[in-house]
């Protein structure tokens, strides 16, 4: 199987070359073939539900190319776009569409806790990287005095990543199993990358909080660090399960003892309840080791740490109960990346809810343009039509200049289009102030990070405060608020935004507000206006 972990970094590019596609990992790319693929529909069920055993995954392989395009033919020019994607649409290379359930995952946690390791160790242990590129990578550690970092090498692919060992951009891998695909969203810890890990964490199901249970590690992530952080966040943001890893249990601080791990769980427990984690429902703890490749696949084997008795990471993972998806809703697929390639505009992003299907005309919002889908590509196969949860690249037909997509955009359906606001109402959890700022009032200027969207947004006015158990209103028009409170208020973006109401689109209604070290608040949309609505009505056709 071809790696995939080198595959687009996950920090918005947009328009930028190159930016190499989420390669299908199960093909090897000739290459005077490019990237963009269509689908073949006839072969999606049949294939899916011939697969019993990993011996049945292997054996899935992609219809042969049927149409090659011929580096010739292709020129780096807007002009001969339309005539490249003419060329696309005449089938590169057909996968087999796979509808096995796709989870999003994100891992979380403290610098240093052990997340580019963990990530890339599953990325062995699934089978995603072939021994020539395990032993280059060893090769590469080695030579940086960083041998005991090979596997977070698989991820961290920048170069200031590999010699400082920090993750500064969002590294995005893919692997699978015989029950479910996965692609891996791996986050920064580092304090100032949050905004990146809130781009990665926006669109993931499930996040992975990685914790270092080393002596010390542990409470440096805990008091001040970013382990809580990265919990409340994930939470906002609205991931819907978390899955703590106890990391390093394998160190010599720690040597698998149950009473360290009993007492990082239990502190855990206290401080995950009050992020707004359900322990009866929303959370799991796993000990193990991300380097050890321990706990991560395979269950324990005997001896190693006999207290614990339940499954591995992937053995958790794949039995999650499947997620609700919204896949009668409105499309909305929040553009995380685009790049150009051989003149076709590409978009990487995940679709939030609704369907998209090759052919379809769609608008690039907010600024309405108006595109094609040419093709529907995810990490091992085509579709014809994506649902929620599919974490996909989309080739474009239609886009003219660079000014079309920007941090923000979103693909939208043309007939049930996305709402574009600049003055919100909305609720607003206040989570910690700035130390020269510690009083939330009109004019508060933040940064307001939604999906994909960065902007600038200032305190228009204070409704009320509210009672979060009750919902009830306590103060009309309070003069300030402070760390602890909620309230209603009036919200003014610097630039308009796609936005929707929590009771219409819970992942487009939620928000956090930053400075430039910390999160100030988070919060969600309850009301766009009424003349926002009246707009939407009046261009909705369903
Ligand atoms: N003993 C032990 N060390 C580990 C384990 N997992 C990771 N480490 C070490 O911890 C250090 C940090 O690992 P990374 O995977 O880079 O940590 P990270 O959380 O991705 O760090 P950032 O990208 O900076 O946020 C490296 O030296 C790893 O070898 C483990 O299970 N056991």
């Amino acid at each position: 199987m071809k790696l995939n972990p080198n595959a687009s970094s996950f920090v918005p590019k947009f328009v930028a070359k190159p930016a190499p596609a989420p390669t299908p990992a199960v093909v090897d790319e000739p290459s005077e073939t490019i990237t963009t693929t269509t689908t073949n529909t006839n072969t999606t069920s049949t294939i899916v539900s011939s697969i019993k055993t990993e011996e049945d995954l292997a054996n899935i392989k992609p219809t042969e190319s049927v149409y090659k395009v011929e580096d010739d033919d292709i020129e780096d020019d807007d002009e001969e776009v339309n005539e490249v994607a003419d060329k696309v649409e005449q089938v590169v290379k057909v996968l087999p569409e796979d509808s096995r359930e796709h989870l999003n995952l994100v891992f979380l946690g403290h610098v240093d806790a052990g997340k580019s390791t963990l990530s890339g160790s599953i990325m062995v242990l699934t089978g995603q990287v072939d021994p020539h590129t395990l032993a280059k990578y060893e090769r590469e550690a080695k030579e940086n005095h960083r041998e005991s970092w090979i596997y977070a090498y698989i991820m961290d692919t920048n170069e200031e990543e590999r010699t400082k060992g920090k993750t500064v951009e969002v590294g995005r891998a893919h692997f699978e199993t015989v029950k479910k695909r996965y692609t891996i969203l791996d986050a920064p810890g580092h304090r100032l990358y949050v905004p990146n890990m809130i781009v990665g964490a926006a669109q993931a199901d499930v996040g992975i909080l990685v914790i270092s249970s080393k002596k010390g590690e542990f409470e440096a992530g805990v008091d001040g660090g970013q382990t809580i952080e990265h919990a409340r966040l994930a939470k906002m943001i609205g991931i819907k399960y978390l899955i703590v890893f106890v990391n390093k249990m394998d160190e010599p601080t720690v040597m698998w003892s149950k009473a360290r791990y009993d007492e990082i769980t239990d502190k855990l427990t206290v401080h995950l309840k009050k992020c707004g984690w359900n322990p009866k429902k929303d959370f799991q703890f796993i000990p193990g080791s991300g380097y050890g490749t321990l706990n991560v696949k395979d269950p324990l084997a005997p001896g190693v740490c006999d207290w614990y008795s339940g499954p591995s990471l992937i053995g958790t993972l794949d039995n999650l109960a499947t997620f609700d998806r919204n896949e009668s809703g409105a499309l909305r697929i929040p553009i995380t990346t685009s790049y150009k390639d051989r003149g076709i505009v590409n978009v990487i992003g995940k679709v939030e809810s609704g369907s998209i299907t090759v052919g379809q005309s769609i608008h690039i919002m907010p600024g309405k343009t108006k595109v094609e889908v040419l093709s529907l590509t995810g990490d091992i196969c085509s579709f014809k039509t994506a649902r929620p949860g599919e974490n996909i690249t989309i080739a474009l037909k239609g886009i003219e200049g660079d000014d079309a997509i920007r941090p923000g955009s979103i693909l939208a359906e043309i007939n049930r289009p996305v709402p574009v606001v600049s003055e919100i109402e909305a609720l607003v959890f206040i989570l910690d102030m700035p130390d020269e700022r510690k009083l939330f009032t009109p004019n508060f200027s933040a940064v307001f990070h939604a999906h994909t969207a960065v902007e600038d947004v200032t305190v228009k006015s204070l409704i009320a405060t509210i009672d979060t158990k009750t919902s009830a209103e306590i103060k009309q028009k309070p003069t300030f608020c402070k760390v602890g409170d909620a309230v209603k208020c009036r919200l003014v973006l610097s630039r308009a935004v796609c936005l929707e109401e929590f009771a219409t689109n819970p992942q487009l209604a939620r928000f956090t507000l930053r400075d430039s070290t910390k999160t100030i608040a988070f919060g969600k949309v309850i009301n766009i206006g009424k003349k926002a609505k009246e707009e939407i009505a009046r261009q909705t056709k369903v």
